[in-house]
């Protein structure tokens, strides 16, 4: 089967200076990737240059394919236009980036489905109204401007924004990192589902390793511009073999424990808000994260298996 995103040799250059090296992974369709390291570490220079939107002053080498066609760093601008409307779509860590601040939500929404999908009149409008209800918003939202949003509904946007044009890849940078923990669980959970309902291939980039085990089957992580290690979730967590991916499953790990401990008594606050900075995770609300175990299983902090 035809990997919906092949990478093979990419490296990214600022000058002299080489900030990505010799990237290559593959997303095979209706696969799951997540792409895990720390702030620095090339995930977002990744990400645009595989969506073709490095900034000026940037240049990329090697290939990213998307869906077998196009090279997205090797093909003219109108091919790269093309593919990342139709195969590939982007989420970033901040929606208000995607958003224009003057224009209505629903206008917004309007747009790539009238540019991708050619809606016209009341079908466009019935398509804005499913894309809205699709991430969980009200009809009324359409009207809203995003500022007289949440971050979580604006990201919400984002997403139905992303999706209008049908992609078969997916791409979230830190979709959740500028999010309170709550939230970030339950756009973890939207796009869970968004993803598994319309088969879409996904690569996910995260620092929080627990957020990556919670949606991704399989790993790369990134270090110094380098991918150190790859492979399915389970065995990079549950047997990591480099140096640095144990490092940040020990990091995990001490979190995870953290949540474990007996609150002292009188106090009843959710664990979970108050030990887990950036985790994404909620004991107890049944979108919890949690690390993938050895046994391949995930358990949440309070030692169940969810699914
Ligand atoms: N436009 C740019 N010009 C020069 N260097 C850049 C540019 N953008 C990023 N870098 C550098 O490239 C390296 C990788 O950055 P990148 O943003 O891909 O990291 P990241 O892993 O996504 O981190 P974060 O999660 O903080 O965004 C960093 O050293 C960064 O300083």
């Amino acid at each position: 089967m035809t990997a919906v995103l092949s990478v093979a040799g990419l490296t990214v250059r600022s000058g002299g200076r080489t900030l990505v090296h010799d990237v290559s992974f593959e997303v095979a369709p209706g696969a799951r990737a997540g792409l895990i390291g720390e702030s620095g570490s090339g995930k977002s220079l990744t990400a645009l240059a595989v969506t073709g939107l490095l900034p000026p002053g940037l240049t990329a080498t090697g290939s990213a394919v998307l869906d077998g066609t196009v090279d997205m760093v090797g093909a003219p601008e109108r091919q790269r236009i093309r593919a990342r409307g139709g195969v590939a779509a982007v989420v970033f860590q901040e929606p208000l980036t995607a958003l224009d601040p003057l224009m209505r939500v629903g206008r917004q929404i309007a747009e790539p489905l009238r540019r991708w999908r050619r809606l016209r009149g009341p079908a466009l409008d019935t398509a804005v109204t499913a894309a809205l209800d699709e991430v969980r918003l009200p009809a009324g939202a359409a009207r809203s401007f995003p500022h007289e949003l949440s971050g979580g509904q604006r990201q919400r946007v984002a997403i139905a924004m992303a999706l209008a044009c049908r992609p078969r890849l997916l791409i979230a940078d830190e979709p959740t990192t500028a999010l309170d923990v709550t939230v970030q669980a339950e756009i973890l959970d939207l796009l869970d589902g968004l993803v598994r309902d319309r088969g879409m291939a996904l690569l996910f980039i995260t620092h929080d390793l627990p957020v990556a085990a919670r949606i991704a089957d399989r790993l790369l992580v990134m270090r110094d511009g380098r991918v150190v290690e790859s492979g399915p979730a389970a065995s990079v967590i549950g047997a990591p073999s480099h140096e640095y991916t144990r490092t940040l499953v020990a990091g995990a790990r001490r979190f995870d424990a953290a949540l474990d401990l007996p609150l002292p008594p009188g106090n009843s606050a959710t664990p979970g808000n108050s030990a887990t900075p950036g985790s994404g995770t909620t004991p107890g609300s049944g979108t919890t994260p949690g690390v993938v175990f050895d046994d391949g299983v995930r358990k949440s902090s309070d030692g169940n298996a969810h699914d």
